[in-house]
């Protein structure tokens, strides 16, 4: 089975953000994810981290300016020495946290702009941002988000994020490949698996049930099947990342908190969870 980490993010909304990473250890997870460090003292974060055994292996750059709506500046043209700064923060953090990836998040195209239009600052900012992180020894992600989520998002297909890449040419630009997303914008999951993990672009990947995006058992996707094409696929081309449980706990939440809905995770055999 795929080594899965927990979304601190979305999991345990039961519990103070910080009490979670001791919830996601008594529940077997040896490594968590979440979307932003920056309200925290990184100190603080690596000392959770450690007192609970847990690796850091994903978290996203600043957004811009989450609470007006900005998910993420890279596309933009005209925030590029705001995108630099938040991307020297974000490095620093992943030192301090030991985090191999970071995701860049790409934004929304403006209003009345054509997608190609913003594509040369995306791809320029990829770029600067490669260059940075691979000095720090880190991993540059770019996923592709469904318009359901976040209308207006630049990066939605995983053709067009693999094209990226190539196109950007760095060796530590990958792609973070959430299934939820991939299902809803395109579907053909367990084909996309196997085209696109074995090109060695695919850094990190991420799950949730469709449509709702509740615990994976719950919806349109089987995925002990696409745990299955992973782990086929990872034993050829000898992937080792790590599977991020990103999702709203529906089972669980109300009642008994989100470990009450992580039987689809107990259940799997020989469960990986480490
Ligand atoms: O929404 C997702 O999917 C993510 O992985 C986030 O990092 C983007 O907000
Ligand atoms: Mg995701």
């Amino acid at each position: 089975m795929p080594r899965f980490a927990a979304n601190l993010s979305m999991l345990y909304p039961e519990l103070d953000f910080l009490d979670r990473f001791e919830a996601a250890a008594k529940d077997g997870f040896a490594a968590v994810e979440y979307l932003f460090p920056y309200a925290y003292e990184a100190r603080e974060l690596a000392s959770r981290l450690a007192a609970n055994g847990l690796k850091q292996v994903l978290f996203n750059g600043p957004p811009g300016d989450w609470e007006r709506g900005e998910r993420g500046l890279a596309c933009l043209p005209g925030r590029e020495a705001e995108f630099r700064d938040g991307i020297l923060k974000a490095i620093d953090y992943a030192a301090a946290l030991d985090c191999p990836r970071i995701h860049v998040m790409a934004g929304l195209v403006p209003e009345g702009v054509e997608r190609e239009t913003v594509q040369p600052t995306y791809l320029e900012n990829l770029r600067w941002a490669a260059v940075e992180a691979a000095k720090a020894g880190r991993d540059v992600l770019i996923e592709p988000i469904n318009t359901r989520d976040i209308p207006r998002f630049f990066l939605n297909r995983q053709d067009h994020a693999h094209e990226l890449v190539e196109a950007v040419g760095a060796l530590n630009v990958q792609v973070q490949m959430d299934l939820y997303h991939c299902q809803i914008v395109e579907g053909d999951v367990a084909m996309k698996i196997r085209k696109y993990l074995p090109t060695g672009r695919v850094g990190h990947f991420q799950i949730a049930g469709v449509p709702d995006r509740n615990e994976p058992d719950i919806g349109e996707l089987n995925h002990p099947y696409l745990f299955e094409v992973i782990d086929e696929v990872s034993a050829q081309c000898g992937w080792q990342g790590w599977v991020g449980c990103e999702y709203r706990p529906r089972r669980g939440a109300v009642a008994d908190g989100t470990s009450a809905g992580l039987g689809w995770l107990r259940g799997l055999p020989r469960a990986a969870r480490g």
